[in-house]
């Protein structure tokens, strides 16, 4: 999967829906080639090297016991955080994922998370607040950083930094299993090395769509409209909840409402 990547960065490989993100200083300073300009891979459904990790056994066997037997592969993600560059935009507010999916129950939502390589405080883990995932969602914006904030990195306002927390560190193949509801992000890499983890969020196909409009939602609503008819010259009849069944590809089951 670190070759696929590689592939992808050097496109020599070239999969429908991808969207490569660079980060928000890299994108804004003079030219980087290659992987060392990419901070994630975002929608790799269509790439079947990338999505025979969503397929894994030994994940779904986990992931069936919040989804029950129809599996839908909502959101997948190959993240590459990279060394710094002074500005801390390798930073993730923590946020929580429910903020951006328009379905529901949360509770038939969960996302695998494995690290690539050994990820530890110095290359930014994952860090969540334990026990957030028994509350509700909260209001998202972006947060107010000097050197700038990547696109959508939205994150909980007035989140209490008191709250107990707890550092992820994690061994290469190492998976966590979370809720929607649990805050979390991950902190700086302060290393010179790109921090790798795969991640996809999984739903039951049961779930269904509900309308963002007057809720928290709508900001991030918005946004993802804007880039669907920005990249794909879509217009306004292709709503949020339709991005997200466009991308969705089911992994075992029934697609019976997703
Ligand atoms: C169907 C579609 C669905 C998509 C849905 C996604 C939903 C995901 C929800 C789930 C999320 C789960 C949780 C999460 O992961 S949250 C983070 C998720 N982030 C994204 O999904 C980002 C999606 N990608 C984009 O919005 C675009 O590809 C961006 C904007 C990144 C590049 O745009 P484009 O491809 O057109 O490239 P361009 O080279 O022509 O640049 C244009 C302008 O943008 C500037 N720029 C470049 N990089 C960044 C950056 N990182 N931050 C800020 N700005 C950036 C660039 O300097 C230039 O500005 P200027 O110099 O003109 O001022
Ligand atoms: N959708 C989900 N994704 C990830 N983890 C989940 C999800 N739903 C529940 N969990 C976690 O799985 C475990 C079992 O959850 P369950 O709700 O069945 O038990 P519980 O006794 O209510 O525990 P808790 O009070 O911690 O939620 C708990 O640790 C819970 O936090
Ligand atoms: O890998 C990370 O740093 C966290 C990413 C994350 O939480 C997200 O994209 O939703
Ligand atoms: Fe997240
Ligand atoms: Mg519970």
């Amino acid at each position: 999967m670190v070759d696929e990547f590689e592939h992808i960065c050097t496109r020599k490989a070239n999969v429908p829906g991808l969207v490569v993100m660079k980060d928000v200083t890299i994108a804004k300073s003079e030219f980087v080639e290659g992987e060392k300009a990419v901070t994630k891979l975002q929608d790799f459904q269509e790439d079947p090297e990338l999505f025979r990790y969503c397929t894994l056994p030994q994940i779904l066997k986990y992931v069936e016991c919040f989804t029950g037997p129809n599996i839908m592969a909502m959101h997948t993600m190959l993240i590459n955080k990279p060394p710094d560059t002074g500005k801390k935009t390798s930073r993730h507010p923590m946020h929580q994922d429910l903020h951006y999916f328009p379905f529901r129950p949360a509770d038939r939502i969960v996302c695998s998370w494995t690290a690539m390589e050994k990820v530890h405080r110095e290359n930014g883990c994952l860090v969540v607040l334990p026990g957030s995932h028994r509350g509700t969602l909260q209001e998202h914006d972006y947060p107010e950083w000097e050197g700038g904030v990547n696109k959508m990195y939205h994150g909980v306002r007035n989140y209490d930094p008191g709250h107990p927390r707890v550092h992820l560190e994690m061994e290469k193949g190492d998976t966590v299993f979370f809720h929607p509801l649990l805050i979390h992000g991950s902190g700086m890499n302060q290393t010179e090395g790109f921090r790798k983890a795969i991640s996809c969020h999984y739903a039951s196909s049961d779930c269904y769509y509900i309308d963002v409009k007057g809720t928290t939602q709508e900001n991030i609503g918005n946004e993802v409209k804007e880039l669907a008819s920005r990249k794909y010259g879509v217009d306004d009849t292709v709503s949020f909840q339709d991005t997200w069944a466009l991308r969705g590809r089911l992994v075992k089951g029934d697609r019976t409402s997703l």
